[in-house]
């Protein structure tokens, strides 16, 4: 019996045009990852993208993390599942309604996309979430709103590998930990504050790991895939 292909890398096409992301794309296989389209490219090239990247097979995961009305996001979700995706989001400090509304959107349909909440952004550390209100360390806010998101049904989260040990131990095998903030070692950082290495991330249970600029910006992505595919290699089930 053939088993489906599983890739647990998910490149993060931030482009900001068709083309370059499509020059990239020429080069990868669905077989080897998945695809996000994030807010710079969908706003730049929209949805006939998604659909050719659907088309050419990959999985694509669509980054749009809505966070508005439950109405309007329940709306946004089911539109964003008539592209064929393979994954959405929205942001868990929507809070409880609104997790709710996209959920039920997606409840019943043919092929739904799994459903993810971004809890604490990678790029935040505790003086950022202490300045909007947070009095919570990022772990302590990361473990709330996953309770949040999964007790309104979503499929899984996105945290840091950071905080995925702690969500894996408590949540379970089926729960989705999806990761950006992966650095290999020695990579620049940028924006990104709570990082880890791809077996760090895997290590700490992360189902699936994101990843651009350590890809899209290397001078041979297709060379840097391969270490980050090496340096995982035996470690996922
Ligand atoms: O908490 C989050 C949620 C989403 N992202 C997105 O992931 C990629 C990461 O890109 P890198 O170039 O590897 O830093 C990017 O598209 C973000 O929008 C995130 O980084 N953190």
């Amino acid at each position: 019996m053939s088993s489906q292909p599983d890739p647990r890398i998910i490149v993060a096409l931030d482009y900001s045009a068709a083309a370059p992301a499509l020059t990239l794309v020429r080069r990868l296989d669905p077989t080897r990852c998945r695809l996000k389209v994030g807010k710079e490219l969908f706003t730049a090239a929209g949805p006939r993208l998604v659909e050719q990247l659907v088309s050419a097979g990959f999985g694509v995961f669509l980054d749009l993390k809505f966070h508005d009305i439950p109405n309007t996001v329940g709306a946004a979700c089911r539109a964003a599942a008539g592209l064929g995706v393979w994954m959405i989001n929205v942001h868990a400090l929507g809070g409880r309604a609104m997790l709710t509304a996209a959920a039920e959107a997606l409840a019943g349909l043919p092929n739904a996309p799994h459903l993810v909440a971004v809890t604490v952004l990678t790029s935040m550390r505790a003086a950022d979430l202490l300045e909007v209100g947070v009095s919570d360390t990022p772990e302590e806010a990361v473990e709330r709103l996953t309770r949040l998101a999964r007790d309104c049904g979503l499929a899984g989260v996105v945290c840091s590998a950071r905080e995925a040990a702690a969500l894996r131990a408590r949540h379970g095998p089926g729960f989705l930990l999806v990761t950006p903030g992966i650095r290999p070692a020695g990579d620049k950082a940028h924006d990104q504050v709570r990082i880890a290495t791809p077996a760090e991330a895997v290590r700490a249970g992360a189902s699936h790991l994101v990843i651009g600029r350590p890809i899209t910006q290397a001078p041979d992505p297709l060379a840097a895939l391969t270490r980050i595919e090496s340096e995982i290699e035996g470690m996922l089930p």
